[in-house]
């Protein structure tokens, strides 16, 4: 019989490593090739297996392969990407225009994960007082699907520069229904070893020990092991 409370082998939790730190956010090196229904299974099942609050499961999964649909998001995206690019301005915008920020027709499967508020009633266990807590559920189905994906070899991008009301009604989304994430799917030419942003001089990793604290917000770590340890992690 399984023994279901040891601990992970060494190499169990070194797979476990690998998916945390080897999972990119993808845009540019999608392959066209399809995702056996089977591999798209279970990946769905993945994100399945996130914890929710009250166990309420607000997830639903809309897996869009259509072009046409695929082609009225991209345009979604096209106006919103010319907005945000107008934030910046000089050396910023050019850098921000250059960045390739979705990957909608060159995946082969785009998937919507949605939010269903009214799931399980009035009257969800812990979502009393934080309502937004079936959104962070949905946050973590993402995550678990983005990891397993990894495992997988398929690539996963996010892509939020979108307005969310005219996404839900190209889905023919329920009102109840929020479009939590869209993501493209497929295989990839290559994992890149660091964020895109990061390669591309938008954006850094934060050095984590700035990011610790103890006992309270004014306290930072000093020194000490733990911050020794982080630094370590940093590298
Ligand atoms: C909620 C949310 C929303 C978005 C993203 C992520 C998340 C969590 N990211 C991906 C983001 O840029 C990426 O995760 C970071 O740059 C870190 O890179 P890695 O994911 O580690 O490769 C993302 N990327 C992109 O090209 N277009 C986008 O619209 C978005 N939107």
């Amino acid at each position: 019989m399984t023994d279901h409370n040891r601990p992970f082998s060494e190499a169990e939790a070194e797979g476990l490593y690998r998916a945390i730190y080897e999972r990119r956010d993808v845009r540019s090196q999608f392959l066209p090739e399809p995702i056996p229904d089977e591999v798209l299974a279970r990946l769905l099942n993945a994100a399945h297996h996130a914890p929710s609050v009250g166990f309420m499961q607000p997830w639903d999964f809309v897996v869009i392969d259509s072009v046409e649909v695929r082609q009225q998001v991209l345009s979604i995206f096209e106006r919103e990407n010319q907005r945000a690019a107008d934030n910046y301005s000089g050396e910023r915008q050019q850098n921000y225009r250059s960045l390739k920020l979705q990957g909608i027709l060159e995946s082969p499967i785009n998937l919507c994960i949605t939010c269903d508020r009214s799931r399980g009633g009035t009257h969800v266990l812990g979502r009393n007082t934080i309502v937004e807590t079936d959104l962070f559920s949905t946050c973590l189905a993402v995550q678990n699907l983005w990891l397993a994906a990894r495992a997988e070899g398929i690539g996963v991008g996010w892509v939020s520069i979108i307005d969310q009301q005219q996404l839900a009604d190209t889905l023919g989304l329920p009102e109840h229904v929020y479009p939590l994430a869209y993501l493209c799917l497929g295989y990839v030419s290559e994992f890149l070893d660091q964020p895109e942003l990061q390669t591309k001089g938008w954006r850094s990793r934060l050095p984590l020990g700035d990011l610790v604290r103890r006992n309270g917000w004014d306290t930072r770590l000093e020194d000490g092991e733990l911050l020794r340890c982080l630094s370590k992690e940093n590298l």
